[in-house]
């Protein structure tokens, strides 16, 4: 099993006293597989991804990554996770204004001592985005910046892939095709993915799906 998450509990601090934003939460997947996390705003999903992620730690529970507990890591341990093994997708596209398309695709790679000019190559392929590999990000529709995004999160073969509403801000349209995509590259590498999204249409395209209400499974 590539993740089997038991039991997270989290609490964040705020004004009006703890909060309890997840109760108790456990998921598996496999590698090869797909999940899609729904539920209503504020019920806890990007709080779940983060943890699995490795960018924030539960209060109680374990997530267990290809055997290793990613919760009982030191900081140089979940940096290393999410150099390599673990790759995330934004709404935010985040791509570094001053690299051309091909040179942000790598970076992740690089930086994860994963680069694979042939991989790269299928990737710029398979996104249609090989027109564009020598343009700078801001020469790029939305939908572009988008593939060069999930581009750069598939290029050091991530394990497992973790995404945050991908294509919430893309048309039907654009989001349908770079979904396609993603679902495809990611059959390529055997990776899990697990999606979170607001898109009953997309959620029924992933091959399980997952509904959090107020921070427990539904
Ligand atoms: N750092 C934080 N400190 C305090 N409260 C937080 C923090 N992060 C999130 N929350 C609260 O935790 C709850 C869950 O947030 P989270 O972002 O995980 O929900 P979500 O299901 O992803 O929502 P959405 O679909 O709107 O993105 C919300 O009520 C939010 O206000």
């Amino acid at each position: 099993m590539l993740l089997d998450v038991k039991d997270i509990h989290k609490t964040y601090a705020t004004a009006d006293g703890p909060f309890e934003v997840l109760r108790g939460i456990g998921l598996t997947l496999d590698a090869g597989e797909t999940l899609a996390l729904t539920g209503e705003s504020g019920s806890g999903k990007s709080t779940l991804l983060h943890l699995i992620g490795g960018l924030d730690t539960p209060d109680r529970g374990q997530i267990m990554l290809d055997g290793v507990d990613i919760a009982a890591l030191d900081d140089n341990g979940r940096a290393d996770l999410r150099r390599g093994t673990v790759g995330v997708v934004f709404q935010q596209f985040n791509l570094i204004p001053s690299l051309k398309v091909s040179d942000n695709i790598a970076f992740q790679a690089r930086l994860a001592g994963r680069y694979d000019p042939d991989w790269l190559t299928v990737l710029a392929d398979r996104m249609g985005l090989t027109p564009q590999m020598g343009k700078y990000p801001e020469q790029l529709s939305g939908g572009q910046q988008q593939r060069v995004a999930i581009a750069r999160t598939l290029a050091p073969k991530p394990r497992l892939v973790l995404a945050d509403e991908p294509t919430g801000n893309l048309d039907e349209a654009t989001a349908s095709v770079v979904m396609d995509l993603m679902l495809e590259l990611v059959t390529v590498t055997g990776a899990g993915l697990l999606m979170v999204t607001h898109s009953d249409a997309l959620a029924g395209r992933m091959q399980r799906r997952l509904h959090l209400r107020a921070g427990q499974v539904a």
